[in-house]
Parts: C-alpha cells; structure tokens; sequence
C-alpha cells in the first residue's frame, strides 16, 4: 500500500511515498524532535517487543472531515477459509483465563482470534478501505504500510475502521476517547435501544470500562497538569455494536511527551491488554498466536509533538499479494464474564471487516445503522452517537 490514511469525522491526513523508515519508536522520535523530518505516519504492534512500521511521508495533506474516496471498486469474492483459533478452542481459552482471573492473578485480560480470508483476485488494500470508511457512520479508517516493520512484513497493509482515540494531542492539549464494553446492534429500533440501555446500566461491563480509565487516568496524571475523567461511560453506536467510552481531557505541564510518545506510554491500555499491564500481555503471549498489528495503534506524529493515533481494532492484515488477509477480534473478560457471549461478542466485532469484504453472513446487523448505508460513498459527519447524554 503506497501511502497512509488515517480518517476522522472531523479531519484526514493521507500521504504518500517515504523519505525515512523506522522499526524502533526512539529511533522515529529523535527524527521528530532533531526536526530531521516534518511527519512520522504508521502503526505500533500489539507486543511492545515487536518492531513498529513507521514511515516518514514524502507528501503528506489534512483534509477536514472523513476521507471522501472519489469511488468504491469493487472488491474480489473473499471466503473464509480459517480461524486461529477454532471458536472452540477460543471458548477453551477463555475458560482457562477465567481461571487466572478467579485466582486474582489478573483482574481483565483481553481474549482474542483472527479470522484468515482467501480471495482468488488480490484484495486492494485502498478499495477494502474506502467500503469500509463509506459503512462506518464517522468514517473512521486508517490504512497503513507495514513494510517497515522488516520481515515478515514486506509489502502487507494494515486497514480497518477503528472508533476508538487512543490519543489526540494539539499543543498542550491531550485527548482520550476510550471504549470497552460492548453489546450487539439489533435491526429493530426498540430491541436496539434496550440492548443499549442494558449495557449502560451492567455492571459488568461498567468495570471492564473502568480499568481502562483507570489505567489512562494513572498515565496521564504525572504529565498533565488538568486532567478529566468523567466517572461515568457514556453509551456509543458504531454500525457493529454498542460500546461503553469515556471523553478525557488534559493539559499537558510541559510541551512533551509528544503524540508519539504519548501514544507508547498509554498502550497497550486494557481496552486491549488487560490488568495488570504485564501479567496481561503475559497471559496473551503465552495464549494466543501472535497479534502482529491488531491491538496496536495506528496515527500520526508531527515534529511539534501534535497527533492522533487510534487503537488498531476492526482491521485486517492484507499480504503482499493482496490474495489473504486476517482479521481479529477481541474482548475484554473479566470474572462475571461468559465465554459462549464473549465469543458473540468477537463475531459481532468481526462483522465490521466480514461486511466491508461481503463475507458477512447477517447482513441484519448493517440494518441496525439507521444512519449509515453499507456502500453509500459520501460518509456521514456525525460522530459516535451518545445516546445517554450522560457523562
Ligand atoms: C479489543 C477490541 O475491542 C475493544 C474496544 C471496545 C470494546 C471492547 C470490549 O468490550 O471488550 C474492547 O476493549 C476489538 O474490537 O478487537
């Protein structure tokens, strides 16, 4: 994939070609604070241990509002040919974190699998894309080239249509827009508004929310000297599902850490690790099959310290050949947690990759948008929809 995208309701940056390349964040941040270079787009992995795939933009331009693709090609029949692991064995994983989480070894820990997806004609990473930009009511997106994280990634693209705002920073000023929680959308209005107020109201889900503001809380108090953190979630709608999230806000004390920087102390946050931070990413290493990129961040880093990075969620590795992709999708378990609707939750999470590629075999759930079409071009500019009007 040539270039980067990271799309926003309220502002885009594409770019294209590379003047630099990094695998190391330091090596990135000296660039950005020596004035060597102007930008760093990309994507940090899931395992802090894994290289990053940060590129240093030949051209690069903000638009406001979401990317507006000037078309939507059509994209190669897909079909999906694997899960790693099979549902079954993810229901078996579940249980064993249970276990650990009964044992107070850990208190949340995010269980996750990938779908693999097999196409005959190469799957272009821009296409998949602008469908999934044009199906998502805030046109969010994000596309990027991963080559830079060396072997094993040469050539293959990271694209998904994540809501969640890992961290936005504009001068001193730092914003967080945190989900976990979720419940599934449903085609009819009434049944779609109670799952809503349902999810609103679980305690459950209310403290699988709350260790991630917690943790964000905990990182970002030494370096603000104002810091928000509404107690309570408010309710959000993406096409797929309902999430709990939560608006923060800070002031930096000092004109660093910078977006880039900020965006490696906050992850991975417990919307996709768990707490405590370590035991967690322990517990995922030693469970799961490697998340490459899924689970990271994927933003952008200006040499002023400006940026914006979102959780990479809802996406897809796309190899060199365009002809496999890979999907993930996770969720947040903690104790009173079930494995059989923890695994409804990754399916429900899946659909916003399975729909973008026309493999979704419940096209109901894309009903449930009543504010979104699923291939129309022109995006909407409302943002995540609160609905309980509560903070
Ligand atoms: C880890 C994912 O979602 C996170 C974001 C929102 C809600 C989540 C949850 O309810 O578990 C997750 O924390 C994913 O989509 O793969």
């Amino acid at each position: 994939m040539d270039g980067f995208l990271l799309s926003r309701a309220d502002r885009t940056l594409r770019t294209s070609g590379s003047r630099d390349r990094f695998h190391e964040i330091d090596a990135a941040a000296e660039a950005l604070a020596s004035r060597r270079v102007p930008l760093v787009v990309g994507a940090l992995p899931f395992d802090p241990g894994d290289p990053a795939a940060l590129t240093a933009p030949a051209t690069a331009q903000f638009t406001d509002g979401p990317w507006r693709p000037e078309s939507l090609p059509p994209l190669p029949t897909v079909r999906l040919t694997e899960e790693l692991p099979e549902p079954a064995e993810h229901l078996r994983r579940v249980a064993r974190l249970l276990d650990r989480l009964r044992d107070h070894e850990l208190q949340k820990v995010v269980a996750a699998r990938s779908v693999v997806l097999s196409a005959r004609d190469p799957i272009d990473p821009w296409s998949l894309l602008a469908r999934l930009v044009s199906r998502d009511h805030a046109g969010n997106g994000f596309g990027v080239d991963l080559s830079p994280a060396g072997d094993g990634y040469a050539g293959h693209a990271l694209v998904g249509a994540s809501p969640e705002l890992l961290l936005r920073r504009t001068g001193r000023d730092v914003e967080c827009f945190p989900l976990a929680g979720t419940a599934p959308r449903h085609a009819d209005p009434g049944e779609d508004h109670a799952e809503g107020q349902r999810l609103l109201a679980s305690a459950k889900n209310r403290s699988e929310h709350a260790f991630v503001t917690d943790w964000i809380r905990s990182v970002l108090d030494p370096v603000c000297s104002e810091l928000t953190v509404p107690r309570s979630p408010r309710l959000i709608g993406t096409p797929a599902v309902w999430h709990l999230g939560t608006p923060i806000t800070g002031v930096l004390r000092d004109p660093w850490p910078s977006a880039l920087e900020l965006a490696r102390l906050l992850h991975p946050t417990p919307a996709v690790g768990g707490t405590p931070t370590d035991a967690a990413i322990a517990a995922i290493r030693e469970h799961e099959e490697p998340r490459r990129f899924y689970g990271g961040a994927a933003g952008w880093c200006d040499h002023d310290g400006d940026g914006e990075w979102v959780v990479a969620i809802r996406c897809a590795e796309i190899d060199a050949d365009g002809l496999r992709a890979r999907a993930w999708a996770g969720g947040g378990i903690v104790a009173a947690s079930d494995p059989d609707s923890e695994l409804a939750e990754t399916s429900a999470k899946l659909r916003t990759l399975l729909g973008a590629l026309g493999v979704d075999p419940e096209p109901a759930v894309d009903g449930a948008q009543s504010v979104s079409e699923p291939d129309r071009l022109v995006p909407g500019d409302t943002l995540t929809r609160d609905v309980s009007g509560q903070q």
